[in-house]
């Protein structure tokens, strides 16, 4: 198999001759960069190795070096730092002092957002560098020229596709409206004060589209590079960093024939073949790396801007975490309970893994955070025609009780301040109240059939301790999962695609896709769960992370009138003097 000629256009093969020629990246023979094949939607290029021109003889370990990188020509927050703090890198020290002071104020002005602070990540970091280095180097400062080409001929140029491509999105408010759960309104925030702060400190033209191309570009570049805490230490951490040249490399977690490291002797970025997985029929064959073993498609398409394959090597599975609309919250709500107030003091993520297997989508009920989505679906256990948990409008009198208690003062100095304090988090954006959970009670039985204020994981313990309770709880979830795929379905096939950006329309196909699958799946009476498969797989399924708590931007549902009645503690709780130990720490540090 031959693969085309890059296009003239296609800036990627003179780019790695310049960083090889000029700083300090060495590769073996066989290797090229060229136009990929495996995809017509955006201009793709990729890493290719030919077999006849590899040198005989490998590492100790089996595998061929194909790439070397020095550590001081990749790209993370540390080597930024680094390389714009070597005078070297300017032709004069007057261009060392302007550059390097300039990134400095900007870079510290930039990261006193709040929209940036409170979503902070080593990615956003290098997008706010590199956006921050496009406007210098547009207004006659001068920048070393590694961060220079890197800038110009390869985040400028790289055409990705995804949702960051797609910035400012068309029709942002639909978008955010319909969307906002799955965390987008947080992406459009950030997108939103970059552009503003850039557009504060520089009239420039073409902001908007250029800090887009460098979102798009970064966050599809960023790979997750190791390093050792100490060199005696095994022990390491993982640093986002932009690797040039490497990140040429595509992935395929069926074709993976090569993975990067790094050398622990020097801490260069390697990149090492497994020959055993090439094809001897083919003399030249595209590289392929793992972005991830675990493919969970959202994150895929807004960081990537595609869907892989399902691939055999992914053990056969991917994910789509489907994020519960908390719209969905004021149209039903099992035994009375108002699901947003319940989530969100308990820090539960509404979210539901679904696992895309064998053209099914199973709930994946092997996790413990499915157990907690489950929790306010519970019914008493000796009542069992009501819930197993009950809401405490006047809690703030608990947590005022709790604070005289722990710093020895009167429960009145602690009211008021308690009062608004909760007020304003239960009304707030954030996923998470982050407060003690002394707003809900659970009721349980023990030794004895009792109550108290747990936590999600003491609930879990205790709510779920008969198959019985679980399967009930999982049967009323079931109809309400039924009720909200119908709801999700119609709101979806409202819309008009065509007026979204395209990753907005590849979004939404999918979910609708899976709301219809499962739909499905449940009238047919086929199975629904994961562990329903028991006997039909023997599959462990990868470990997969749901998406993080959104802050500033889930959904502020709460409709809160606070009456001031009469309130008993001991209706709340049997386990007073446990609560107030637990809690201890977060009170007294009150004073
Ligand atoms: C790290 S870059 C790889 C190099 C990139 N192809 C280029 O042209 O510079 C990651 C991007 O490559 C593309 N890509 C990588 N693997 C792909 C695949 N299996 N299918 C489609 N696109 C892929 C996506 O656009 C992704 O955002």
């Amino acid at each position: 198999m031959t693969f085309p000629r890059l296009a003239s256009n296609c800036p990627s093969g003179e780019v790695f001759q310049l960083f090889v020629a000029k700083f300090g990246v060495s590769h073996n023979p066989g290797l090229s960069v060229k136009n990929s094949t495996i995809t017509d939607e955006v201009a793709c290029n990729g890493l290719f190795v030919r077999q006849a021109k590899l040198p005989e003889g490998c590492r100790e370990d089996g595998l061929v070096e194909l790439l070397r990188i020095p550590r001081e020509s990749t790209f993370s927050i540390h080597t930024i730092l680094e390389i714009l703090n070597d005078k070297s890198n300017y032709k004069t020290e007057a261009a060392f002092l302007k550059t390097s002071s300039t990134v400095k104020d900007l870079f510290g002005t930039f990261c006193q957002s709040s929209a940036i602070i409170s979503r902070v990540s080593e990615t956003l970091l290098l997008v706010v560098y590199f956006v921050i280095f496009d406007c210098l180097s547009r207004s006659a400062y001068e920048l070393p020229s590694v961060i220079k080409l890197y800038l110009q001929q390869v985040l400028l140029k790289t055409e990705v596709g995804s949702l960051y491509s797609d910035l400012p999105l068309k029709d942002a408010c639909v978008v955010r409206q319909f969307f906002g759960h799955y965390g987008v309104g947080g992406i459009l925030d950030v997108f939103e004060m970059v552009v503003c702060l850039v557009q504060r400190s520089f009239s420039l033209d073409d902001i908007v589209e250029r800090t887009s191309r460098i979102f798009a570009a970064i966050s599809s570049r960023c790979l997750e590079i190791p390093e050792e805490l100490s060199l005696d230490s095994e022990d390491f951490t993982v640093n986002s960093t932009l690797v040039p040249i490497l990140d040429y490399a595509n992935h395929d977690n069926d074709k993976v024939n090569a993975h990067f490291d790094v050398d622990r002797g020097n801490c260069d970025v390697v990149l090492l073949l497994d020959r055993n997985a090439l094809d001897e029929k083919n003399d030249e064959t595209e590289v392929f790396i793992s972005y991830s073993p675990v493919e969970e498609l959202f994150q895929f398409e807004t960081a990537y801007g595609f869907f892989p394959k399902l691939s055999q090597n992914s053990a056969g599975v991917q994910f789509w975490n489907l994020c519960i609309d908390q719209n969905y919250f004021k149209v039903e709500k099992p035994w009375g309970i108002n699901l947003d107030m319940f989530y969100k003091w308990f820090s539960i993520k509404p979210c539901i893994q679904c696992v895309l297997y064998e053209d099914q989508v199973l709930i994946n009920d092997a996790i413990e955070e499915f157990g907690e989505f489950l929790l306010p679906f519970a019914p008493n256990p000796v009542h069992g025609e009501e819930s197993c948990f009950q809401y405490n409008i006047q809690a703030y009198k608990s947590f005022a009780r709790f604070a005289s208690k722990a710093n020895d003062r009167s429960e009145e100095d602690y009211l008021q301040h308690f009062r608004e304090y909760i007020d304003s988090r239960e009304k707030s954006k954030d996923q998470a109240i982050a407060m003690p959970q002394l707003a809900w009670t659970c009721y349980f039985v023990g030794d004895r059939y009792t109550y108290a204020r747990l936590d999600k994981g003491q609930c879990i313990d205790v709510v779920f301790e008969s198959d019985d309770a679980y399967g009930c709880t999982r049967d009323l979830f079931t109809d309400y999962l039924r009720n909200y795929c119908f709801w999700r379905i119609r709101a979806l096939t409202l819309l008009k695609f065509e007026d979204f950006s395209l990753s907005v329309q590849k979004i939404a196909r999918l979910e609708l896709l899976v709301l219809n699958k499962i739909v499905d799946q449940l009238n047919a009476g086929e199975p629904t769960f994961w562990t329903d498969l028991n006997g039909s797989t023997t599959l462990k399924l990868p470990k997969c992370p749901l998406p993080p708590l959104l802050q500033m931007s889930g959904e502020c549902l709460a409709e809160i009138s606070r009456p001031d009645t009469n309130f008993e503690e001991s209706e709340y709780t049997d386990f007073f003097d446990e609560e107030l130990d637990r809690y201890l720490d977060f009170f007294t540090q009150l004073s």
